[in-house]
């Protein structure tokens, strides 16, 4: 799905009235009646709407308007309304303006009795920092939730204040619980600050044909879009239709990455995982890793040219190669991967073991001068911020600010790379400046060895034959994916989670993508 900044929607929305007559009216009724939808659907599956209490804040511009015609909708649906017009200081409650000298208190006793408040105030027409009097008029609701969490704030196309292009929040906005945008997300919503107030995220649709698509090259990654990517089950298998693996992970302070990214691999449906191992580690993997095999290597103190045609000679077959996870790092180590690098690059297109490198493979690859050129073509590298500033000559790479995005586009470019940035909403980027975002996860998957997952499930999706960049798409999507489902199963919320519980929920998360919402 398309994300959009804000000049790209008001041009969608410009070709929109003028190449098929939508125009703003038109499109502001689908934009209520969508959100209205959204709103009894998804955030209301088990109670009724009769009854219910709902407090709109009703801006100035047409975020205010799509405000208005999802309160007339929801009104016919039994819901009992209230509006408050911020400019003209206007209450109506149940079809009655309120008269009298205290609007003010008339106002608080709406929010106090609200099961939810709709923001409608500004959407992406904000154009200054909020007045005064709209900071207090979103204090007065963010005091009221403070005091009962049954309170919940829905916000319409974007919480009010949120810069839609750049993530950043005015001092008086507040964070919604959920967010209904239009026709598109919005970059911002990715972004630190503004990603802490999103909230659950819901499409609405308003009605935009489907031959007027956004310029935007830059996409969120959905459940739905993976499904289409995911390579073919046919009957008519064995495990060699699904290709073969080999992991150039693990050493002595770190052996689990080998498990964790082998184990993934297969997870996703590689037909043989293939862990490069020294004799020393093998009774570790051995033990706890009954479905590997195993291409024993020379000891790390052995030559390096010894240890990189070990792994080379045992290489043919292989549709995948990952190197990096637990590794350490070494000058000999250094060698090993140059060595077998060089040997990737001499291998034809089609002979050749498509290549992630995550974690000590990056830490060893940064050591070396323009490091990117050595890479065989459509390799995917997997930093974190901290690798990343090592892979970029020392620079401080954000964990979620907007920078990011900048650089995520700039490096995959230079370096040629299908690149995945990760964090919290990982970025992903292609030599030819595509750009995938991923919304998913929480922050239970920040812990040792997620990352090494992660690098599995590439592998594993590489070596069943998907192209680089959506192996990588597929991968990042799901192991956030996974991360949820872990946190719904296990009654885990924001902490607690091993990587290793990942393991047995990615196999769902493949099922669960045919029924996924967006
Ligand atoms: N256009 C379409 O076809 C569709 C648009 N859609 C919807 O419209 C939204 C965009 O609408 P929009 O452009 O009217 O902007 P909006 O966000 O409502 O605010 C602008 C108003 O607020 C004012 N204002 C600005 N900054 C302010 C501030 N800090 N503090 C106070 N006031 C401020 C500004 O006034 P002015 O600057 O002129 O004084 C103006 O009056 C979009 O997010 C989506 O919800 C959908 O229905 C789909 C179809
Ligand atoms: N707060 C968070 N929300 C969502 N995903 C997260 C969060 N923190 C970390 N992750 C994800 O968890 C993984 C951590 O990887 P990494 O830092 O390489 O860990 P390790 O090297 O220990 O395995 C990445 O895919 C990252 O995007
Ligand atoms: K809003």
């Amino acid at each position: 799905m398309h994300i959009v900044t804000i000049s790209e929607m008001r041009e969608l929305e410009a070709q929109a009235e003028s190449r098929y007559g939508l125009t703003s009216p038109i499109l502001m009724q689908n934009a209520g009646k969508s959100a209205a939808d959204l709103f009894e659907a998804h955030l209301l599956p088990t109670y009724s709407l009769k009854g219910l209490k709902v407090l709109f804040l009703i801006g100035p511009g047409n975020n205010g308007g799509d405000g208005l015609v999802m309160a007339e909708h929801l009104e016919h649906a039994g819901v009992l309304i209230s509006l408050y017009y911020w400019k003209d200081k206007k209450l109506v409650v149940a079809g009655e303006q309120q008269q009298g000298p205290d609007i003010h208190e008339a106002l608080k006793t709406q929010i106090h009795n609200a099961d939810y408040v709709i923001d409608a105030l500004l959407g992406t027409g904000r154009s200054r920092p909020m007045p005064e009097d709209m900071r207090d008029l979103l204090a007065l609701v963010k005091t009221e939730r403070e005091q009962r969490d049954d309170l919940n704030v829905v916000a319409i196309d974007l919480p009010s204040g949120l810069n839609a292009d750049t993530g950043e929040v005015d001092p008086g906005s507040i964070a919604a619980n959920t967010t209904i945008t239009l026709a598109y997300p919005k970059l911002g919503f990715f972004f630190f600050p503004g990603r802490d107030y999103i909230g659950d995220l819901a499409v609405g649709d308003i009605g935009l044909p489907d031959d007027l698509q956004p310029s935007s090259k830059t996409e969120m990654i959905t459940g739905q879009q993976v499904h289409k990517l995911l390579p073919e089950r046919p009957l008519n298998s064995n495990k060699g239709t699904f290709g073969k693996v080999m992991l150039l992970c693990g050493s002595l302070p770190y052996p689990g990455s080998a498990f964790l990214a082998g184990s993934s691999a297969a997870r996703v449906g590689a037909g043989l995982v293939t862990l490069a191992v020294t004799e020393k580690m093998l009774p570790f993997y051995a033990s706890s890793f009954h479905e590997a095999t195993f291409a024993i290597l020379p000891e790390e103190d052995a030559e390096s040219f010894d240890r990189a045609n070990a792994l080379i000679e045992k290489l043919a077959g292989y549709k995948a190669l990952l190197v990096g996870p637990g590794l350490g790092q070494s000058a000999n180590t250094r060698e090993v991967i140059l060595q077998v690098l060089e040997h990737l690059r001499s291998l034809p297109d089609k002979e050749r073991p498509r290549l992630v490198i995550d974690a000590d493979g990056l830490n060893n690859l940064s050591a070396l001068e323009r490091w990117w050129t050595l890479l065989p073509k459509d390799t995917v590298i997997t930093p974190h911020p901290g690798e990343m500033g090592r892979l970029s000559a020392g620079i401080k790479v954000s964990g979620g600010n907007i920078e990011r995005l900048e650089l995520a586009r700039t490096k995959a470019r230079e370096w040629q790379v299908n690149l995945v940035l990760k964090g919290s909403c990982t970025i992903l980027a292609n030599p030819e400046g595509k750009i995938r975002i991923n919304w998913w996860g929480n922050p239970a998957l920040a812990t040792a060895g997620t990352g090494d997952v992660l690098a599995g499930m590439i592998s594993g999706f590489l070596a069943q034959g998907m192209p680089s960049f959506d192996a990588a798409t597929a991968a990042v999507y799901l192991h956030t994916a996974a991360a949820d489902l872990v946190n719904e199963y296990m009654n885990i919320e924001r902490a607690g989670l091993l990587a290793s519980d990942l393991l047995p929920y990615i196999p769902m998360t493949l099922v669960n993508t045919e029924f996924s919402e967006l």
